[in-house]
């Protein structure tokens, strides 16, 4: 309960007048105003238990930073409601601000012009962190995040990695119970996002933090979260584990196998398993459409039934499962 968050039939609509080109359209636009409606987040409910990572995805546009300036508290929703930490955020943002930390890839929270280090002293300050508390916290972070580098450098002379890293430190220093990220990694080369996730790993594993995360990234929600919630068009299209969305959209295997004998009659392969080719000794299975095993199951399923000298799966990549998912939900998802 502690840093658990509920979202419950949040929605948000924007209202935008619409520039007409030209300097007639732009007096046009003034005396006659064309407004447009749009609806950025629309009617989205889930839930994030205390001590877990979920993935909020979703194409370019489907209202994920919307979602995530909900929960901070930086937007206050058309409808519905949320609940971070037992504080509703756009009503109490000064509660809300100490139990939560967040970090949006594309800006700063530090101070430009200062060193690091003074940004994050003054934080402590504006939090009250104990001094001791907040030396010790550093020396934790910088374990992981490899700060003291670069923490005399102005913010200003960092690399966007490294300004990242601090970024991330400085979000958690007053230990908040809940951690939002909005691409936390984007633009990052592998190494640095390595270090961030493991950071994000330490934090979820060993200190209990909630954390919300938006990304673009499959390899870091695979290597990160269990969980995921889907969003398109404003619209929640999908919430479960990694496993069960595998399990649902993921059927896009093949199982290539080596017949021992390429002169005996294939017999048929089991329910729900389809053979798809055969060329001498070579034959390839996949998924008959009628709710396909998994992959796994599959593999068993090949290599009980037939004498095979060698067998390979090429299965579908997470991005393959998710773009299923999309397509799968689009023509729902395009009423909003
Ligand atoms: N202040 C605003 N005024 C008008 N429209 C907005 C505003 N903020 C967001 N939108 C619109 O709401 C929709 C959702 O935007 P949002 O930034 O939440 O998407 P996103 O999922 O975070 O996208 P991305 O992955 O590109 O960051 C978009 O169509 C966007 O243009």
């Amino acid at each position: 309960m502690i840093g658990s968050i509920e979202v419950r039939g949040l929605s948000r609509t924007f209202h935008t007048t619409v520039r007409r080109p030209g300097f007639a359209g732009a007096l046009r636009s003034l005396v006659n105003p064309e407004r447009s409606v749009k609806h950025a987040v629309s009617d989205i409910s889930f839930d994030v238990a205390s001590g877990e990572l979920l993935a909020l995805l979703g194409p370019n546009g489907a209202g994920k930073s919307t979602t995530i300036k909900m929960l901070t508290g930086i937007l206050t929703p058309t409808s519905g409601e949320a609940r971070v930490a037992g504080v509703v955020p756009y009503q109490d943002r000064e509660r809300n601000a100490r139990n939560i930390g967040a970090v949006f890839g594309q800006r700063t929270q530090l101070w430009w012009d200062l060193p690091v280090r003074e940004s994050f002293a003054i934080l402590r300050d504006i939090y009250e962190v104990p001094k001791a508390e907040h030396a010790a916290r550093l020396r934790e972070f910088d374990e992981i995040l490899e700060l003291s580098a670069f923490w005399d450098t102005r913010v200003r002379h960092l690399s966007l990695g490294q300004r990242v890293r601090c970024d991330l430190a400085a979000a958690l220093l007053h230990d908040p119970p809940v951690v939002f990220l909005d691409e936390p990694t984007i633009g990052m080369d592998v190494v640095v996002k390595e270090q961030v996730r493991e950071f994000l790993r330490h934090q979820v594993e060993q200190r209990g933090r909630t954390v919300l995360l938006t990304t673009h990234d499959m390899t870091e929600v695979e290597r990160l979260a269990e969980r995921v919630v889907l969003i398109n068009h404003g619209r929640l299209v999908l919430d479960g584990t990694l496993d069960e969305i595998r399990r649902k959209y993921g059927s896009t295997w093949q199982v290539r196998a080596t017949l021992a004998d390429a002169h005996t009659a294939v017999v048929p392969p089991p329910p729900g398993i389809a053979l798809l080719r055969q060329d001498g000794p070579q034959v390839v299975f996949g998924p008959d459409g009628s709710g396909a095993p998994t992959v796994h199951q599959a593999l068993k399923a090949v290599i009980e039934r037939y004498e095979v000298t060698g067998v390979a799966i090429d299965e579908a990549d997470l991005e393959d499962v998710m773009r299923a998912a999309y397509v799968h939900a689009g023509p729902a998802a395009e009423g909003v």
